[in-house]
Order: structure tokens, then sequence, then C-alpha cells
């Protein structure tokens, strides 16, 4: 690890660093206990990965979490399971016994990811391309798995799509674009399989990973809080509606998680994690193992009971940006004597 400065970046990055976060920074420059001297950057595989020094209280665990087997003899269906998130749970349910299915539109990228894993973990996984935004499309992708597998235990709604974008910039294509992959594309792979399963009397476990703004909103990424906040109505309400055919239906919010995908397009230069990783409590950005674990462990029969959760999976980041007074974590102790004897001496209203 190697303590590096704020502003190091490249021109691009330079210019947006000191054009929007340059107050922010500063301050914590200046006055708190959050400088650049305490910003930590670790660098492995040519990336960039920003921690405070408190992280370390918080070290990720990235073993598999459940016992060998608990999957055995379990089908598992993950949309988006090619890349970023999705392959570390498809990861996670192989090693632990299930066969998967993951489906996306770029078959090269699936069938190099099956390939990986199974030969990882001895066990199949098969690759189907599906674009979620085509309900026929979708419908045959489950004709398709139900010729290689039958019918899944576990669903996983995991594609998503995202850029950051002003709203007066958005084109009607841009929204659709959005909100047709999070919310059509788990609507049609939800009722596309909850159809067939109840005419099977076949239960599942159903995940959807939406995010922490889908409770908040959040500007810039309007389409994706909006979808994805959708989603969530869709699988709370179905949690009430399908337990009577075994059905259950859970959400993980996360935070931030180092992706291709996400980062890509939602930080593309780079500026925005350090200040993101200055309001995290826990002082660091998740690990794709992490959240692979808490899906495992959801989607399981060790779960058998949750059914219409809700899970934060954010390192304490949204709490910690919905507290009035939170930013008073800068304070440092010379400040807080000087507060308190203001305070004290006050007499009256
Ligand atoms: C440090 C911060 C980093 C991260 C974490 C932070 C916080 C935690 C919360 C994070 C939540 C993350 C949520 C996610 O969902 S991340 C997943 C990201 N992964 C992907 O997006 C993968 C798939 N994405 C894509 O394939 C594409 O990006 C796209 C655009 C979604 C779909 O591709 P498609 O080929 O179908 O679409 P296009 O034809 O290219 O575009 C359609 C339409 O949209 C307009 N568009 C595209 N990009 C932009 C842009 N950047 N700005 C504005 N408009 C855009 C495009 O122009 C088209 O519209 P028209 O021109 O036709 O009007
Ligand atoms: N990483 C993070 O910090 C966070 C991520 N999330 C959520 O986690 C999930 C995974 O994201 P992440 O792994 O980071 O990003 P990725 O971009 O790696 O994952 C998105 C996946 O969705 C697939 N996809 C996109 N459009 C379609 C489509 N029309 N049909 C089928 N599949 C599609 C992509 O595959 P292909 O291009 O082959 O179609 C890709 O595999 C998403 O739901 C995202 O919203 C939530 C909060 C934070």
């Amino acid at each position: 690890m190697v303590p590096v400065s704020v502003g190091q970046a490249g021109n691009v990055s330079g210019l947006l660093l000191s054009l929007i976060l340059s107050e922010q920074v500063q301050n914590r420059t200046d006055s708190v206990d959050f400088g650049p001297s305490q910003l930590w950057c670790h660098r492995f595989a040519g990336l960039r990965s920003y921690a405070t020094p408190h992280s370390q209280f918080f070290a990720p665990s990235e073993g598999i979490m459940l016992p060998a087997g608990s999957y055995n003899n379990k089908v598992a269906f993950i949309t988006g399971g090619g890349t970023g998130l999705g392959r570390a749970m498809t990861g996670v349910l192989s090693q632990l016994g299930a066969q998967c299915v993951i489906a996306s539109r770029k078959l090269e990228v699936l069938q190099q990811t099956a390939t990986e894993i199974s030969s990882q973990t001895g066990n199949k996984v098969h690759a189907v391309q599906c674009d979620v935004r085509d309900p026929q499309a979708v419908s045959r992708c489950v004709d398709q798995m139900v010729e290689l597998t039958g019918l899944p235990d576990v669903i996983i709604n995991n594609a998503a799509g995202n850029f950051i974008c002003p709203s007066e910039r958005l084109s009607a294509n841009g929204w659709k674009s959005i909100t047709d992959i999070v919310l059509n594309g788990t609507a049609f792979v939800t009722l596309e399989l909850g159809k067939r399963l109840i005419q099977n009397q076949k239960g599942a476990s159903f995940l959807a990973i939406t995010t922490i703004y889908a409770e908040s909103g959040s500007g810039f990424v309007v389409p994706s809080a909006s979808a994805k906040a959708g989603v969530e109505a869709l699988y709370k309400s179905l949690a009430a509606e399908w337990g009577r055919y075994g059905h259950r239906f859970n959400i993980i919010q996360p935070g931030p998680i180092r992706t291709k995908g996400a980062f890509s397009r939602l930080d593309p230069t780079g500026t925005f994690e350090k200040s993101m990783i200055g309001r995290i409590p826990t002082g660091r950005l998740g690990k794709p193992a992490e959240l692979a674990n808490l899906a495992a462990y959801l989607s399981s029969d060790y779960a058998s009971w949750m059914s219409g959760a809700v899970i934060r999976f954010d390192g304490g980041e949204y709490v910690s940006m919905a507290g009035e007074f939170n930013e008073l974590r800068k304070v440092t102790d010379d400040q807080w004597k000087m507060l308190e004897t203001m305070i004290r001496s006050t007499k009256g209203s």
C-alpha cells in the first residue's frame, strides 16, 4: 500500500477533481481526519483501489461461507452471470455444487466465463444468449434452460444497464434503454419462470440485485433509480402473492463494489471513488465475493424463512449519507473542545 495525494490523476480527472470536488477534498486536507496522507491506494492488476486506514478493522473475508455441497442437485439461473457481480455469484454457487445457467446478450463472454468457472469447480455452467428486454427471447431462453437442466431452484435477476447523465441530457431512448433492461427485463424473467414453476408445482428462490439509491432516489442516474425502485416493488409484491406457490423473493441493495461494468459508466475518470470512500464508515469498497456469499445464503435452504427482505449491503454508506450531523466526523479533538466551550457558555434561549 502506498499513500497518495489527492489530485494525482490524469488531465480529465484532475480537471473534474478541481472543478467538482475541490471544496470537499480541500476541507479534508485542511481540517479533518481524512486528509490525503490518510488516503491509501492499493495497486493491483493495473487497478487503483482506495481505502482508509480504519478499513483494516473491516478486512473482507472472501472465502466461501456456506458448507460444501449446499447447492448439490440445485439449478441456478443468473442473468448477467458472465461479468462482474453476476460472475462472482455464479462462481460461488457453482463451487457449492449448483448447476448454473448464465444468460445475457454477449454469448462469447458468457461462454468464456462458463468454461472458466466449470473448469475450476467441476460443475456444469451453461451459457444461454438472452436479451432480457425481449419477452420472446426470455421465453426461448427458458425453453433452452429446460432442455439443459430443467426449471431452476434459484433465480438471480442481476442484469442491469446504467450510466451517469444529467436528466436534461437524457433522450427518451436513453431512459427506455435502462428501464427496459432493469425493470422490464426483471419482470419478463420473473413472470416467465414464475408461471412455468407454478405450472410444474416447483418452489424457487428469486433474488433481485438493486442498489442503495433504489430507496432514496438519486440524481444523475434517474432511469436506474426509477427502475430499481420498480424492481423492489415487484419483488415485495410477489413475496406476498406467490409464497403460496413455494416462491421466496428477496432483494440485495449493494453499495459500491468495483466492477468494470459499473465503474466505467458511473465513474469513468475515477474521480468520485475517493470522495465516496470518505463517506463509507467501513472505509473501503465491497468485494464481489462478499456479495456472492450473501446471495448464496439468501438463495439457499438455510434462508427458507426469508422472503420479502431488503438487505442493504454497503459498508454503512447509506446511513452515513442520510444523517444530518454525520459530517461532524471531520471535527478534530481541538475543534470539539472549542465547540463544547461555546455551547456550554450559552445561557438562555
Ligand atoms: C465510484 C462510483 C462507481 C460505482 C458505484 C457507485 C455507487 C453504488 C451504486 C451503484 C449502482 C450501480 C448500478 C448499475 O446498474 S451498474 C451496471 C452497469 N453495467 C452496465 O450498464 C452494462 C450494460 N450497459 C450497456 O450495455 C450500455 O451502457 C447501455 C447504454 C445501458 C445499453 O446499451 P445499448 O447498446 O442497448 O444502448 P445504446 O444504443 O448504446 O444507447 C441507448 C440510448 O441511450 C443513450 N446513451 C447511452 N449512453 C449514454 C450516456 N453515457 N449518456 C447519455 N445517453 C446515453 C444512447 O445515446 C441511446 O439513446 P439515443 O441516442 O438513441 O436517443
Ligand atoms: N458494482 C456496483 O458497485 C453495483 C452494482 N449493482 C448492481 O449489480 C448488478 C451487477 O452489476 P455489475 O456486475 O457491477 O455490472 P456489469 O456491467 O458487469 O453487469 C451487468 C450485466 O448485465 C448484463 N446485461 C446488460 N443488458 C442486458 C440485457 N439487455 N439482457 C441481458 N443481460 C444484460 C450484462 O451482460 P451483456 O452485456 O452480455 O448483456 C452484464 O453481464 C446490477 O444489477 C447492478 O445494478 C448495484 C449496486 C452497486
